[in-house]
């Protein structure tokens, strides 16, 4: 079940000038920074309500970010949900025919796990499914599965 809108994500070139104008706009500051080597990308969150934003900018060429904003002008990237079972979910979705973008759910940033739906089959949003790594018993048989690993800490 899709439970909240968990984030916004907004591509950014410049992550410094960004969060500066988010903080005035917000009137808070950032609560967390966080590099994701896995998709090239420096984010920066903002909490706003029971949701957040997202900034982010990529750290390679090969970053989705850095390709989109080639393409594409600043501004908002995906629409993220928080889910309550991501496998469950990934599965409904692709039973109603949408084309995901990774076949097992993997690593996101703020410490969760996630899975991309592709926009041309979600007309043309790119949608992030989000499932906080915590108690639940699918992370945890999917960690003593192996397939699914705690950074160091
Ligand atoms: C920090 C981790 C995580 C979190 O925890 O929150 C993140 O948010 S990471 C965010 C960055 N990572 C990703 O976006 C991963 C998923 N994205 C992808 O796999 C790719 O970006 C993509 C969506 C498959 C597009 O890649 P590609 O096909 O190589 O790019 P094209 O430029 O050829 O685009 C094809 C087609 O799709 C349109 N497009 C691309 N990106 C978006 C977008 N964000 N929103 C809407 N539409 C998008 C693009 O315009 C092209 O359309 P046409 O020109 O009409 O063919
Ligand atoms: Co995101």
């Amino acid at each position: 079940m899709l439970t909240n809108l968990e984030h916004l994500g907004l591509a950014v070139h410049d992550l410094s000038a960004a969060t500066a104008l988010y903080t005035k706009l917000l009137g808070v500051a950032p609560y967390k920074q966080e590099h994701v080597a896995s998709e090239a990308v420096d984010t920066v969150f903002f909490k706003v309500g029971g949701s957040k934003i997202e900034l982010l900018a990529g750290t390679s060429a090969d970053s989705a970010i850095t390709k989109y904003l080639l393409k594409k002008p600043e501004g908002i990237h995906h629409v993220a949900f928080e889910v309550d079972d991501i496998r469950a979910e990934m599965a409904r979705l692709r039973a109603e025919g949408f084309v995901l973008l990774n076949e097992e759910p993997k690593r996101g940033a703020d410490n969760k796990l996630v899975c991309f739906v592709h926009p041309k089959s979600a007309a043309g949003v790119l949608v992030e499914l989000c499932q906080t790594i915590g108690n639940s018993e699918v992370v945890r048989s999917e960690i003593a599965n192996g397939e699914v690993n705690y950074p160091s800490a």
